[in-house]
């Protein structure tokens, strides 16, 4: 388990992080999820030992590891821009660290194959960096991270640079990679679709704060805040409840509390068709239902509904300051 507890750090009167705590459970996928400039980064490089913190600790399996240097901390590291040795093989990339750390060749040899196997690049050993895409030098990256067998695997938004495509295959991959290893990992992204699709357990930061932690299911279906429930999802705003657009749904009837609205734009989105609709004090109210709902109802612009918020309660928020216009 790593443990962050009262973790503060500013950079000239600038608060980076303002007394962050958070346990990351051992052999998890934990994600650091939040807009830029709110701290993720620096958390992580506090973790790994690239950066200090001005008051609060860092534990990793128990040891203190908070005054240690980055090499001590037993961490491997991906970032966004991979700086790979550009004269030297993928083979001796990957085996870089077990070299200095003085490891017989054969030993090396083994383990690095096995691990090219691991990540899709078996057949790339004799490659220079510059022969890889971006996708396999990412992969050639967390191979480099893993040889030394770290404790904790550090990401700091590892498939940012890539294009969607390759970003979404690299995901599904990296996934499949922790459940073969299970080396306790944290991954830095701005992404909550990212988070949502391959982490366990979920921080989201804001403005240098851990505003909640949970599992996927958990921040989306139990949102602590507005905040928190516009940074995982659209929301919509009826009065001043706070649903996901998927919570409402759309009645040709009136029927009991539903509230008469006119629809005013029906976007056909593939499976999904997003209604714009007027409520009768001027509020505009997005809607989100699937595409046989919307053709049962036969909707169109102008049209006369009437709206009900349905799912689960617990997944409504009473809008209760501005924080959402700043996700939005
Ligand atoms: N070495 C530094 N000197 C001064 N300010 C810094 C330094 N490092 C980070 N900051 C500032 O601290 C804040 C948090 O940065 P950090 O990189 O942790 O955010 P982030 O959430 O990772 O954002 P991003 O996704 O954009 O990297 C930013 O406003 C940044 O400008």
């Amino acid at each position: 388990m790593i443990t962050v507890s009262n973790v503060s750090k500013r950079f000239g009167d600038f608060t980076a992080l303002d007394d962050v705590s958070i346990e990351v459970p051992d052999g998890s996928l934990t994600a650091l999820l939040g807009p830029s400039g709110s701290g993720k980064s620096t958390l992580l490089r506090i973790i790994g030992g690239l950066e200090f913190a001005d008051s609060g600790t860092v534990t990793i399996h128990g040891d203190d590891v908070t005054g240690v240097v980055p090499q001590k901390r037993g961490i491997g590291f991906v970032f966004q821009h991979y700086a790979a040795f550009k004269h030297m093989t993928v083979h001796d990339n990957v085996g870089f660290g077990l070299k200095i750390r003085k490891t017989p060749k054969e030993r090396i040899d083994d383990r690095v194959n096995e691990l090219l196997k691991i990540v899709g690049l078996a057949g790339f050993a004799k490659r220079y960096p510059s022969q890889l895409s971006g996708g396999q030098r990412q992969r050639m990256a967390l191979a480099r991270a893993l040889a030394v067998e770290p404790r904790v695997l550090l990401l700091d938004e590892p498939f940012g640079a890539l294009d969607a495509k390759v970003r979404a295959e690299l995901r599904e991959w990296l996934r499949r990679l922790h459940e073969e290893v299970h080396v306790t990992t944290l991954l830095v992204t701005h992404d909550q679709e990212e988070a949502l699709s391959i982490a366990d357990n979920i921080a989201v930061m804001d403005n240098a704060r851990i505003e909640q932690v949970g599992g996927p299911r958990e921040l989306y279906d139990r949102p602590a805040n507005s905040f928190v429930m516009g940074f995982l999802g659209p929301v919509a705003q009826v009065d001043d409840t706070l649903v996901r657009p998927h919570d409402i749904s759309l009645l040709a009837q009136p029927d009991g509390d539903a509230r008469e609205a006119q629809v005013t734009r029906v976007s056909h989105l593939g499976f999904e068709v997003r209604v714009e609709l007027q409520l009768g004090d001027g509020q505009t109210v997005f809607a989100q239902l699937t595409r046989t709902e919307a053709a049962q109802l036969e909707l169109g612009a102008g049209d006369i509904v009437w709206l009900a918020l349905t799912g689960d309660r617990d997944a409504r928020l009473v809008r209760e300051d501005d924080r959402l216009d700043a996700v939005a």
